[in-house]
């Protein structure tokens, strides 16, 4: 057997920036999750209100927080850098993070409200999902953490439909997976819930994907033969496709297709040699679309197109869901007019601030 039990997927692996993290860390200073010290950071600007933090990832602190101001008040996610050191030495990271999500509105991507500099941080608001990730969703499906392929089909539908808007508009996410997808509510009574891709941070924006992708990036088992095979030349937005392979096989089977634990894995997603676990049944369309997806060869793989196109994939999807992304491109990308004032919110971010600074920000 050479599937993988559910485990937190390792943390990506960007060439660069990933080096770098290692190297810059201890210095930089890595957030440190103290709830005072974010409190004191966020009264600095004296409009949100702070209500606990929800988690800490590789490149900042996430916290839950009110918008007294909107009407009605309104419960956001905020991610916050400290400034400095650590905002220069990841600067592509935070540059693409900002950059790409907030030029992506659209129901099944995480938006961006506003970014602002406290004193002490670089803080990026966004919209919060209360459902959390889509990993924790899946191992709650106890005993198997497996969910039934109607789930499964509603969450991949809003996936694909999601990320093909994000390839329309020139985006590739590049670290698809369980942990990067959240939901808009848990689903216990009942409803089902909606998707939010979010984690731009290894994007790759317009500009870059004319060109191949050249930077290995993403999370080992979730990664596409082609960047661990040659790993320089690329397209990010078939790489992303894999992905989407991977999370729709973890959410029916309960486990990971590779395992990255065994000294083969390596070998083994490069000739796609995984198997489809015969103690769980899944309908034969579905394992049509999953194993024309999971295919090593990318030119060889369904193009977003063709998973649109797929019998499964329409089945029950609901009305006018093809026909959403035309309709959310015709919206103008509003990017430009905030660039500049983005850039400059950046720039002055990887110095630190004095206490009585005043805070500056861009609502998007
Ligand atoms: N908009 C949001 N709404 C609700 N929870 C969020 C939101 N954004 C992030 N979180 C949660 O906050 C935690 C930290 O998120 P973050 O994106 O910084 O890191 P990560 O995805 O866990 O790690 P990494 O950046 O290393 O991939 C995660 O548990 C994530 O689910």
């Amino acid at each position: 057997m050479s599937e993988a039990p559910m485990r937190q997927a390792a943390a990506p692996v960007y060439a660069q920036v990933h080096v770098m993290a290692q190297n810059a860390q201890p210095k930089a200073g890595k957030p440190s999750g103290n709830v005072q010290q974010l409190a004191d950071a966020l009264n600095n600007l004296g409009r949100y209100k702070q209500m606990g933090v929800l988690g800490q990832g590789t490149f900042g602190v996430v916290i839950r927080a009110v918008d007294p101001e909107a009407n009605p008040p309104q419960e956001v996610a905020i991610k916050l850098l400290p400034r400095g050191d650590f905002v220069k030495n990841f600067k592509t990271y935070v540059q693409r993070e900002i950059l790409h999500q907030s030029s992506l509105k659209h129901p099944f991507i995480v938006c961006l409200k506003e970014v602002f500099l406290t004193p002490t941080h670089l803080a990026i608001a966004m919209e919060y999902a209360q459902g959390g990730d889509l990993f924790k969703y899946v191992l709650r499906h106890a005993p198997n953490c497996r969910l039934p392929e109607t789930q499964a089909r509603w969450i991949f539908q809003q996936l694909a439909i999601g990320l093909d808007y994000c390839h329309r508009r020139g985006v590739a996410n590049r670290d698809l997976k369980l942990e990067n997808l959240l939901l808009d509510r848990d689903g216990s009574d009942g409803t089902r819930p909606l998707l939010k891709i979010c984690d731009f941070g290894y994007s790759q924006g317009k500009h870059e994907l004319n060109s191949s992708a050249k930077t290995g990036v993403g999370t080992p088992i979730y990664m596409a033969p082609e960047i661990i095979y040659g790993g320089n030349r690329y397209d990010a937005k078939k790489a992303d496709i894999w992905s989407c392979g991977i999370i729709l096989y973890a959410m029916l089977y309960g486990r990971y297709p590779f395992n990255a634990k065994e000294r083969d894995y390596a070998r083994k997603i490069v000739t796609a040699a995984y198997v489809l676990p015969q103690d769980v049944e899944v309908s034969d369309l579905c394992k049509d679309l999953m194993t024309r997806v999971l295919v090593a060869d990318p030119d060889k793989r369904l193009s977003m197109e063709e998973i649109r196109a797929h019998p499964w994939f329409l089945h029950q999807l609901p009305e006018g869901a093809l026909e959403m992304n035309s309709w959310y491109m015709q919206k103008p990308p509003y990017l430009e007019q905030y660039m500049a004032r983005i850039d400059a919110i950046i720039e002055q971010a990887q110095v630190k601030g004095n206490p009585d600074d005043e805070v500056i920000s861009v609502c998007l």
